[in-house]
């Protein structure tokens, strides 16, 4: 029976048969992400982060188990767009400008031209873009190029938001700018968030929920609800539970034996 919870993962094992043998992606998975959430993936290289974020997507079957997305299965809930996707490269066509680049998927949808013209302008005001919807993607530095790529997301305004490693590239005084961002905009729309990081910090600055993962097979190895207010200036990295909260996703990963 599918549950009440926006995301739903029952079980969920995918194993890719390779010429160099199975990979065990993941392996008997289970989590519950409620409504308003923001859950972060955090673990080492190959530990099945990418892979279970995709599969909440339905970009990828499970071997065994099931997802379910608002009560459906993944598949149908893909089929009734329930997220927006931002994958790790902002990936925006150089020949189309920022509003052509999110006004693409919208057409595919089948909007009018003042509904996408609406749109377009509510996601790059949401992302702090407003001005910059001529332009093309090469006259933008890359931090802009994300929030582009964001706002290309959130233009369907489904209430959930998939995000793999979105600001992995990027230096770190811009990565702080952008998470004070997506924190904001978390709180200004309520969305559930799943987002994909390799960095303690940012996962704990951003999460209500962090959940840690270990590599062979993939799996959950700790699930750390924060303790954090809603509301996190940057400065509260600097504070004793910030830190408490950090130690326990570090000794997490040293439960997986993640590093050795
Ligand atoms: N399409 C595929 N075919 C075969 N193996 C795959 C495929 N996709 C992922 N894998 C393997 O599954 C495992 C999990 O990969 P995944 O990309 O989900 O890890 P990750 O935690 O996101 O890693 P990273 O942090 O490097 O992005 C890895 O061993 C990877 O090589």
């Amino acid at each position: 029976m599918p549950s009440s919870s926006v995301i739903d993962a029952r079980n969920v094992s995918l194993t890719f048969r390779t010429n160099d043998g199975p990979v065990h992606a993941l392996k008997d998975v289970d989590l519950t992400i409620e409504k308003g959430d923001f859950v972060s993936f955090i673990g080492p290289s190959g530990c099945g982060k990418t892979t279970f974020l995709r599969t909440i997507a339905a970009l990828e079957t499970p071997t065994a188990g099931m997802v379910y997305v608002n009560g459906q299965e993944a598949d149908e809930a893909r089929k009734a767009r329930a997220y927006g996707y931002v994958f790790q490269a902002p990936g925006l066509y150089p020949w189309r400008t920022i509003a052509g680049n999110i006004s693409l998927p919208l057409e595919i949808m089948g909007f009018d031209k003042p509904e996408r013209q609406a749109r377009i302008a509510r996601v790059l005001e949401l992302v702090e873009l407003g001005g910059f919807a001529g332009k093309f993607p090469w006259q933008l530095s890359g931090g802009m190029q994300q929030r582009a790529s964001i706002a290309r997301a959130l233009a369907f305004d489904a209430d959930i938001l998939l995000m793999d490693e979105p600001f992995g590239a990027l230096d770190e005084i811009v990565r702080d700018r952008l998470n004070a961002a997506v924190l904001e905009l978390w709180r200004k729309t309520g969305k559930t968030i799943g987002f994909v990081t390799h960095s303690i910090p940012e996962a704990v600055y951003l999460s209500t929920k962090i959940v840690v993962m270990s590599p062979r097979p993939g799996r959950i190895t700790r699930v750390i609800e924060s303790t954090l207010p809603a509301e996190r200036p940057l400065e509260i990295r600097d504070t004793p539970e910030f830190i408490e909260i950090a130690q326990q996703v570090r000794e997490g990963l040293r439960e997986g034996h993640s590093y050795d």
